[in-house]
């Protein structure tokens, strides 16, 4: 309800409860009561998506008054009745918390600011707080899950990223789909992931509710949102590595999450030391990058338009991408070709490779890496981000504080795509290397220094992935989640509404 109005959307309303309290015409909690007959003699309270500034969602209540309490009755059933229809809504959920993720206080927000609106709207919830890295994930293997509705993570991107990887293998697996053959259609799961943010960066949560905040994500889920996402595949040679949603990132970005990796202890600010420390080293790595553009999209990184709620380049990409059936019998895909419409390649010396599968925003960066990437079109920004001094890098980074165009640079290209290779050149260390390091102590531990330090590793999700020669494809909206896209704030521009679930 807007703070203008007095008119409530039932798809935004949370509960009805019966009252047993008497009040005033307006309770100290400052809830509003208001009367449907003269006589007040029982009570009802409605509790609803109260939208605040910035994306923020709370819940509001406000009480009827009713003179006969039959009628009261009758009111909450109908209502209750009518949310039982909003079909989307989950009613049991299964729910993993990290314990140790961001500033370790995920079990603290679980249970003061998510289990109570879980219990208002009556979804019962089965609790996991994880008792290791990798516990999550390994549960989704063998639990039974055909009762749920959702499965939410509470926690950040890592957290997330385990419950995707668990819940995409295990989808795979039960509809026999071979996840390390690259070219395989995958089949969607049919459970929605509801993320509660708790963790450092938050950048999945930013990216899709437009805020890290765990009351608005509460409810988003109760209400029942669904917005599908595209997820990119992650393959070494023949296997599967990882399943991507937001970021990767080669280089930079790849370096700074090994050397944050070292840092937990040191919580979110692990993040600015590292990324400081890595800056001053600027490494540079050499190597080749393939990709597949996304040709007939209609869309490029460079647009001013933004995806939101409701965004029509995802809901077309969702209609060309209807699920076909798996066959198993299906022959791999023919070698690709590069030219004109087909494969195109960069060889180079780069600072950073990065993909944003969405526009990856966060604290660190409100409007994203790639602003104009959407959560649901079926590609990804392919951001190549070419040897240049210092002083011309920080440029591009300090332009992620604010709106400016941070691809405006000579020694930055941008590639919408569906796919990419990266191969790495890796020099091998000559015979005569060799007998010169044995020759000289200290030149050999600087060249084996430098030679252990030839390849970076890639930040998938936060999460580090040590092969550098990576196999990338995106699966148009594989998963869906509980939320909705960014909404539009009174200052943007107008777009249609309306959530496109399958
Ligand atoms: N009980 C646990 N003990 C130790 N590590 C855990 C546990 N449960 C989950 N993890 C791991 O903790 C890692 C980090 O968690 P999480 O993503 O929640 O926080 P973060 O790294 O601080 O935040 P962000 O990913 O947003 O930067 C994840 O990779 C996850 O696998
Ligand atoms: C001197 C001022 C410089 C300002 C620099 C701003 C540049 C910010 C770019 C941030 C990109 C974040 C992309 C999101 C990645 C997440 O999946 C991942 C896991 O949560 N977070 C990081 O890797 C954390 C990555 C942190 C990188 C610094
Ligand atoms: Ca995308």
């Amino acid at each position: 309800m807007s703070s203008d109005s007095n008119v409530l959307d039932l798809s935004e309303v949370i509960a009805v409860t019966p009252v047993e309290k008497h009040g005033g015409q307006r309770n100290k909690d400052g809830f509003s009561d208001i009367e449907l007959t003269p006589i007040s003699c029982s009570r009802f309270a409605v509790h609803y998506v109260e939208k605040k500034r910035g994306r923020v969602w709370r819940p509001g209540r406000v009480t009827f008054k009713c003179q006969d309490p039959t009628v009261c009755r009758e009111w909450i059933d109908r209502l209750q009745e009518r949310l039982n229809q909003e079909y989307l809504r989950p009613r049991r959920l299964l729910v993993f918390v990290n314990p140790f993720g961001g500033k370790k206080r995920g079990v603290q927000i679980y249970q003061q600011k998510v289990a109570p609106l879980f219990d208002l709207a009556r979804i019962k919830a089965d609790v996991i707080v994880t008792e290791r890295a990798g516990h999550a994930q390994d549960l989704l293997q063998e639990l039974e899950l055909n009762k749920l509705d959702g499965i939410v993570c509470v926690g950040g991107d890592g957290m997330f990223s385990e419950i995707l990887n668990g819940l995409i293998v295990r989808t795979q697996q039960e509809a026999g789909v071979d996840k390390d053959w690259l070219a395989a259609e995958l089949v969607r799961p049919h459970l929605r992931i509801g993320i509660i943010p708790a963790g450092s960066t938050d950048a999945v949560s930013y990216a899709t509710v437009g805020v890290n905040d765990p009351v608005t994500s509460a409810l988003h889920i109760i209400i029942g949102d669904c917005q599908p996402l595209d997820v990119s595949s992650v393959h070494y040679r023949s296997q599967l590595l990882r399943y991507n949603v937001s970021f990767l990132g080669y280089g930079f970005y790849g370096d700074v999450v090994r050397d944050s990796d070292l840092r937990r202890w040191m919580g979110p600010t692990r993040y600015d030391y590292s990324g400081f420390k890595k800056f001053c080293r600027r490494k540079i790595y050499e190597g080749e990058v393939a990709f597949l553009p996304c040709a007939d999209q209609g869309s490029s990184p460079y647009d001013q338009i933004r995806c939101t709620e409701g965004c029509l380049v995802c809901k077309q990409a969702g209609e060309k991408n209807k699920p076909t059936p798996f066959n198993p019998s299906e022959e791999p895909r023919a070698v690709e070709t590069f030219g004109p419409g087909g494969w195109q390649r960069v060889r180079g010396r780069f600072i950073a490779i990065n993909a944003a599968t969405n526009s990856c925003a966060c604290k660190k960066t409100p409007k994203g890496v790639s602003p104009a990437a959407h959560l649901a079109d079926g590609c990804t920004d392919l951001i190549l981000i070419h040897a240049t001094p210092r002083y011309r890098f920080l440029g591009h980074l300090l332009k992620h504080l604010t709106d400016s165009d941070r691809f405006n640079h000579s020694f930055i290209e941008v590639y919408r795509v569906r796919e990419f290779k990266f191969r790495p050149v890796i020099i091998e260390e000559t015979e005569d290397e060799q007998v010169e390091d044995e020759e000289a102590g200290v030149l050999s531990r600087r060249n084996r220094r430098r030679n252990t330090r030839r390849n970076s590793v890639w930040n998938c999700d936060g999460e580090i992935i040590d092969q550098p020669a990576v196999d990338v494809k995106v699966h148009c909206q594989l998963i869906k989640l509980f939320a909705r896209g960014i909404e539009e704030t009174k200052q943007s521009s107008c777009w249609p509404v309306g959530c496109f679930c399958a």
